[in-house]
């Protein structure tokens, strides 16, 4: 069955609409990659999935029943800001969400509780390589370091899908690499479904099993918010190529060379380290 489905899919903000009719199956265990031109409703739509935004029109369905209408624990996310509270160490951090969860009103476990959301938060550290950060504060840690807390943080209620907005988007190139290797490893090994939005067509083209432009089919000069974007392609990823690359390079508006050098490079230290 597929993990995720969308019918229809709508999404307007008074008469501006932002999304229009959009349809997609993704299957449980897909790494779906989604770029598209600034403001075209990426964010948007992440957020349906999320449950954080409700559709105007259209379903969205999670193993074949409707997308529960808010955040739950079947679904992690992780911004490209550091999502993370400054006043409590990187331990804490990633225990937080279990705290909240299970005491709302003390924000705090005691005894046995409290030492298995320990547990369960040190193998998140572990698992995103920052178990000797486990007792510094945010300020403390790198910008990628950071990032890998907020994706600890969103493992930690073990999501079956993981929601990418820009994570890396403000790293790097090295350490971006780096958060390459790690989104891989732990997608792989947790059997996740991800959604990535980059900005970053090569990153696109790199991690995922399959590549979604939003773009926008008809457009209204005079009326710019009477049509919104949908998927304009949807490219299941494998072999690199180079002019498919190219064309959606010029539809999406991105001024930078393909650089098929760079993907097959990846995909070079992928195949290595797997
Ligand atoms: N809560 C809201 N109320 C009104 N308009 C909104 C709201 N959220 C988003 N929008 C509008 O919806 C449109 C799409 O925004 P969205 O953030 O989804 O685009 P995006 O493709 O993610 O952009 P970017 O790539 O720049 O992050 C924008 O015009 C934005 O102003």
């Amino acid at each position: 069955m597929s993990a995720v489905q969308v019918r229809q899919l709508w999404k307007a903000y008074g008469d501006d609409v932002v999304l229009e009719n959009v349809n997609l199956e993704v299957r449980s265990g897909d790494f779906v990659t989604i770029v598209g031109a600034s403001g075209c409703g990426k964010t948007t739509f992440l957020r349906m999935l999320l449950g954080e935004e409700a559709p105007s029109r259209g379903e969205l369905l999670m193993d074949g029943r409707t997308m529960p209408g808010e955040p739950g624990p079947d679904r992690g996310v992780v911004f490209q800001k550091y999502s993370v509270f400054p006043h409590l160490t990187a331990l804490r951090n990633v225990m937080l969400g279990e705290e909240l969860a299970r005491s709302p009103l003390l924000g705090r476990l005691f005894g046995g509780a409290r030492r298995r959301a320990r547990d369960k938060a040190m193998e998140m550290l572990e698992a995103v390589g920052l178990e000797q950060a486990a007792g510094k504060y945010p300020a403390e840690l790198s910008g990628g370091m950071q990032q890998r807390l907020a994706i600890a943080q969103a493992l930690m209620k073990n999501p079956k899908i993981l929601l990418l907005d820009e994570p890396f988007g403000a790293l790097d190139p090295g350490i971006r690499k780096d958060m390459h290797g790690l989104i891989l490893d732990l997608w792989r090994r947790r059997g996740l479904t991800v959604f990535m939005i980059t900005h970053d067509l090569k990153e696109g083209f790199y991690l995922g099993t399959r590549l979604l432009v939003f773009d926008k089919v008809r457009d209204d000069p005079q009326a710019p918010g009477a049509y919104g974007a949908t998927i304009t392609y949807d490219i299941p990823l494998g072999e690199t190529d180079d002019g498919l690359y190219r064309e959606i390079r010029e539809s999406v508006g991105l001024p930078e060379e393909p650089d098929v050098a760079f993907i097959a490079e990846h995909r070079e230290i992928e195949e290595k380290s797997s």
